[in-house]
């Protein structure tokens, strides 16, 4: 047998230690080694990425690159600037390949993606080997000791987790790695397809990335933000291999950090440095491994002389929860990440609701505007001008950085959905979606849908509130000040609530709190609330109330066929009517009796076994079940 011609395809595991696809990969003892990355477009025009996330990706990229070349002068990252599905099966041939290697991507393009790369490699007889390495265990076993389905909790995580076995032990990185052989390109490049392009707002210039295969030089370097046609970056935050490993390094050096670590007790306003350990972008391009992480804690944990926190609150707990979305998305694919043809995701009718394509029945990333007033207050709280300055701090932290606290994210999604805007969950995840450097598909939906209450989570009545939340951590509003300039000389007793200071504070201070931030925003200026909080969370609660009463989830027929109207009765849901047209009649009457109800419902809760009861009434009313449905 001819001696192995191995592709090494690396994707979302930009890194040389603990991966458990390149050990397999370097196992076959190959004659030749090609570490490569292919410029797939459907990343580069068909899902939203901010500037700062490009950035990261390109760091950890060249990152690895330079690690690759010190371990063989001939090898670097070489970077392939065609869409994989029609590069690879002309790689094959062009290179006489015979192994393709790399890591399991459970994300539902990619499955599809891969399936495609896999029965090419069949045909050109091409052998594939996958290795699980980007979850603590592969989220397919999981599902499949979940009974095929998904996981919803992290109890159920954890159980299935145990029947696949162990969490595997990080092995090293490589010594050595084989050269790569010859790279001939005697073949003409697939153009990419460059419309619908999500990410041309973001572009300054045209994007001159698929030149040629091999890049500019033709030497197969990493693409440039300029290649692009992006801007500057303004994260201050940076990828790579290097800074993960150290920064992990430096967070289990501190025992104490370590070991009793628990997450609602880390600070949300807290920065420079933040209260936890900003791992999470590392860990999405695979630049620090998740084994790793976890097995380094743990045995800091189990070293630990005093007494340590335990999951879901301490930091391998945190892992946990993202195993639990993984598998979860891993079982449900595609409609994991929106309500519609979703069985877990319970239907609300949100204001801006997704437009869905009539072929697919999958979201398409475009809203209809039902209310022009919730639109108002959707585009406010993307660019940070709601008035409200914790949410307004929070969101102008996540443009700039691309990174905010996990209580912050709690804050601004509870707000722009069932605590605040009533606004669809999945308009806030694209948000997330673009400005995250962490955006991870399964943890970005999952989340949403935990902090709007349609699935995970469904105790609608515990509200953050925009105001005292954050004062409740930063009396003096620091976090506040350093993003919310216009408010930094504020007296702190004003600081959460501005539209409260006398306009002599107001003058003292240096600003004015008049206007709707979006238009004619004057220099000195802080837009005024853009509602009335209290009032619009009782409207939001009484909602969320009707629709956990009528029960529906995403792959229901009402919520498919849109007869889920007529169960909607509109007095009490002028304000909140989703795709339908509202009318207005007979509301006050109605809405004064469900809010006493709603009043009754609140103080269930808090007693002591009120969460119970809402279980029951989430869960118990159709005796649901959620189903794999690949
Ligand atoms: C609305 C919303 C959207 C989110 N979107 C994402 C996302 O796209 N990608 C993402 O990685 N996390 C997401 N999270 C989860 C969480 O906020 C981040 O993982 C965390 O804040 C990252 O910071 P850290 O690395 O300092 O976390 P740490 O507290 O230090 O936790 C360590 C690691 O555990 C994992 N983790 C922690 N909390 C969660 C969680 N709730 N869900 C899943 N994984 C978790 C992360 O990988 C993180 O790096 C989201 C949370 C919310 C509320």
């Amino acid at each position: 047998m001819s001696e192995p011609r191995v592709i090494y395809w690396f994707r979302t595991d930009l890194r040389l230690h603990d991966s458990p696809a390149l050990q397999a990969a370097l196992d076959l003892d190959p004659a030749t080694l090609w570490p490569i990355f292919t410029w797939d477009p459907h990343y580069v025009y068909r899902a939203r990425g901010g500037l700062n996330r490009w950035q990261f990706l390109l760091d950890c990229q060249n990152d690895l690159s330079h690690a690759i070349t010190r371990l063989n002068a001939k090898s670097k990252l070489f970077v392939l600037r065609e869409a994989p599905q029609t590069l690879l099966p002309k790689l094959f041939k062009a290179w006489n390949v015979t192994h393709l290697v790399f890591e399991k991507d459970t994300d539902a393009y990619a499955r599809e993606r891969d399936e495609v790369v896999t029965r090419a490699a069949q045909e050109a007889g091409v052998e594939v080997i996958v290795r699980s390495g980007r979850t603590l265990w592969d989220s397919d076993q999981v599902v499949a000791r979940n009974n095929g389905k998904p996981t919803m909790s992290i109890s159920q995580l954890q159980a299935a987790g145990a029947k696949v076995g162990s969490i595997p032990r990080p092995i090293p990185a490589p010594s050595r790695l084989p050269d790569p052989g010859e790279m001939t390109l005697d073949f003409e490049q697939d153009p990419p397809v460059v419309q619908p392009d999500l990410n041309s707002d973001r572009r300054a210039e045209s994007d001159t990335g698929y030149g040629q295969i091999a890049g500019p030089k033709g030497d197969f370097a990493i693409e440039t933000m300029e290649e692009l046609g992006f801007p500057s970056a303004t994260t201050p935050h940076r990828g790579g291999e290097s800074i993960a490993l150290k920064r992990l390094g430096d967070i289990v050096d501190n025992h104490t950090y370590t070991a009793t670590f628990e997450k609602p007790k880390t600070n949300p306003a807290q920065f420079e440095p933040q209260a936890t350990t900003l791992l999470s972008p590392f860990l999405h391009f695979g630049a620090l491994s998740v084994r790793e992480f976890y097995w380094r804690v743990q045995d800091v944990v189990d070293s630990y002389p005093g007494k340590a926190s335990s999951p879901p609150t301490s930091l391998t707990g945190q892992l946990l929860f993202r195993d639990m979305y993984f598998a979860a998305q891993a079982a449900l694919g595609s409609v994991f990440a929106q309500t519609a043809r979703n069985p877990c995701c319970r239907f609300i009718p949100w204001h801006l609701p997704s437009k869905r394509d009539p072929d697919t029945g999958l979201i398409t990333g475009e809203y209809h505007v039902d209310s022009e007033q919730a639109d108002a207050w959707f585009r406010r709280w993307k660019a940070g001008v709601t008035g409200f300055p914790w949410i307004d701090a929070l969101m102008r932290q996540l443009r700039q950085e691309g990174w905010i606290h996990h209580l912050g994210r709690h804050s601004v999604a509870c707000f722009l959905t069932r605590g605040g805007c009533y606004v669809d969950w999945e308009r806030g995840c694209e948000v997330f979606e673009e400005l995250l450097l962490d955006h991870e598909p399964a943890c970005n939906a999952g989340n949403w849908q935990w902090l709007s209450c349609t699935a995970f989570f469904a105790q609608y009545y515990r509200c953050y509130s925009p105001t005292a939340f954050g004062q409740s951590w930063d009396k003096n509003g620091d976090f506040v000040r350093r993003w919310v300039p216009e408010l930094k000389h504020l007296e702190a007793k004003y600081i959460y609530e501005p539209w409260t200071a006398p306009i002599q504070n107001q003058r003292r201070a240096g600003v004015r709190i008049t206007g709707d931030g979006l238009t004619r925003r004057e220099a000195g200026t802080y837009p005024k609330p853009m509602f009335d909080f209290a009032k619009q969370k009782a409207v939001c609660m009484s909602a969320m109330k009707k629709a956990y009463e009528i029960g529906l989830h995403g792959d229901d027929k009402a919520v498919l066929d849109g007869s889920w109207r007529s169960l909607f009765p509109s007095p009490d849901m002028a304000d909140v009517t989703g795709e339908s047209e509202s009318g207005a009649e007979g509301r006050a009457g109605k809405n004064r009796e469900v809010s006493t109800r709603g009043k009754r419902h609140a103080s269930e809760a808090s007693s002591q076994d009120g969460s119970k009861k809402q279980m029951r009434l989430s869960f118990g009313k159709q005796g649901r079940e959620c189903h794999a449905s690949k």
